[in-house]
């Protein structure tokens, strides 16, 4: 199994996350200050991502990284590769997700003067309170609502991707670096307008019997969330989610296409 395109993914996750941080400390009110936790889980999970798509490419289509472009494989099999790696990619992230989530939704109360302290401490404090409340397995509270959202959403991504660079690559070429990162940008753009609403029904399960009910399942979070606040409730977030996704994926494609083809 090649391994280059696990370390080109997490080199690649890393970059894009430097770029994204300024959005993800909007997002999270600030409460991520340092770099260490973003960068543990996701470039981690951006290395398992790509490893693993590109790898089930290379299992459907027998053609590496380097000849792709020339033999190009077809939507169908970047498609069900694309879902492959969301597929695994969402397991290996749902434990840090609960963490960012639990972490997110009690800064709040933690600005107002004269507020309880918060619950949780930090990160590592926040793993250690759900593994003691409620096992091990708690840490992937949510993580099916995680999968419906990565499974689909990761196959558009890599679709958009590919279609753009061939749209706007003579056939059989490599892209360039400009169409790499409009491409990257707007598969992340893409893959983020889909991700949306089961983001928030996937958030809303991981603060089930905190902030939120516990609910009885994706469909009763989002049957319920749309009666009290309308369907409008499935776009939150979608504004900040596609200013951050350009950025972020223009320059993970552009580095993993850089990296895989100068250790080609
Ligand atoms: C859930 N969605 C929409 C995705 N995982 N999309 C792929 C982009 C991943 C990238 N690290 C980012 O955070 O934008």
């Amino acid at each position: 199994m090649p391994v280059e395109e696990f370390v080109a993914g997490w080199i690649s996750g890393a970059l894009g996350l430097v770029l994204g941080h300024p959005f993800d400390t909007v997002k999270l009110l600030g409460f991520f200050k340092g770099m260490s936790f973003p960068i543990a889980s996701i470039a981690v999970v951006n290395s398992v991502l790509f490893g693993v798509y590109s790898n089930t490419l290379l299992a459907l289509t027998a053609t590496s990284h380097q000849e792709r472009w020339a033999q190009p494989p077809s939507y169908t099999h970047v498609f069900i590769a694309g879902c492959t790696g969301g597929f695994v990619q969402a397991y290996c992230l749902a434990p840090f997700d609960l963490i960012k989530v639990r972490l997110q939704n009690q800064t709040e109360p933690r600005a107002r003067p004269g507020s309880p302290p918060p619950r949780y401490r930090g990160p590592v404090h926040c793993a250690v309170s759900i593994c003691r409340e409620d096992g091990p397995w708690g840490l992937f509270r949510g993580a099916w609502a995680l999968t419906l959202r990565d499974t689909p959403t990761l196959g558009i991504y890599f679709v958009t991707y590919e279609w753009l660079c061939r749209q706007s690559t003579p056939d059989r070429q490599n892209p360039g670096a400009a169409t790499v990162l409009v491409a990257g940008g707007f598969a992340g753009i893409a893959s983020w307008a889909v991700a949306t609403p089961l983001d928030v029904i996937k958030s809303r399960m991981q603060m089930g019997g905190l902030k939120h009910r516990v609910y009885r399942g994706v469909l009763d979070c989002m049957v319920s969330s749309a009666r009290q606040e309308g369907l409008g409730v499935f776009f939150r977030g979608l504004t900040i989610n596609s200013a951050r996704a350009f950025p972020v994926n223009a320059v993970t494609f552009l580095t993993y296409e850089y990296l895989l083809s100068s250790w080609g």
